[in-house]
């Protein structure tokens, strides 16, 4: 799992020309990334399809583990969809850690709209690969 190959990343990788080439930051323990969604994401007329909305959940969860410099994995995601995440919206995708045991980190997630309506709300389980 090479820097060199990550940057085909589908949520995260600059070179993929389809991918949706996230960016993040960290606010505090909090790691942050925003998205637009368009037409080209959508499942119902716009309505962003749900297994990219849990995509950016599972990514926001992931990658702030693999942002603390560990390789990791999603063992286990969960994804709750309170209501529709719109097209055409700026979506604020934030994680963040819960609990660590041992190779195991349990994460949180949420998507929400510029108004602050939570629309889909994400538990991650990120297992560190080797002996990291
Ligand atoms: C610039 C570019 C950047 C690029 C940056 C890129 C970031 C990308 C982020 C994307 C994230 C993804 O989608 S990753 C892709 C999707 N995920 C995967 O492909 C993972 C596939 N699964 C695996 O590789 C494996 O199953 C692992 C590593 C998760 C676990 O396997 P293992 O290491 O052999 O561990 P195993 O012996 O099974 O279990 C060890 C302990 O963990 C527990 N355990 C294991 N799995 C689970 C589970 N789902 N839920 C609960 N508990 C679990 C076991 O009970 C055990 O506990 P005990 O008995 O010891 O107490």
């Amino acid at each position: 799992m090479d820097d060199i190959n990550n940057m085909w990343c589908f949520a995260c990788g600059p070179q993929n020309p389809i991918g949706l080439k996230l960016k993040f930051r960290e606010e505090g323990d909090t790691y942050i990334s925003t998205f637009i969604a368009g037409p080209e994401h959508q499942g119902y007329d716009g309505i962003m399809h749900g297994g990219l909305v849990s995509t950016l959940l599972d990514e926001i969860m992931a990658r702030y583990v693999y942002a603390k410099g560990l390789t990791a994995v999603t063992a286990k995601l969960e994804v709750r969809y309170r209501q529709p995440t719109p097209i055409g919206q700026e979506l604020r995708i934030s994680g963040w850690i819960t609990s660590q045991r041992g190779k195991m980190y349990e994460l949180a997630g949420k998507i929400a709209l510029p108004d602050g309506t939570v629309t889909a709300e994400g538990k991650a389980m990120v297992a560190i690969k080797g002996d990291e």
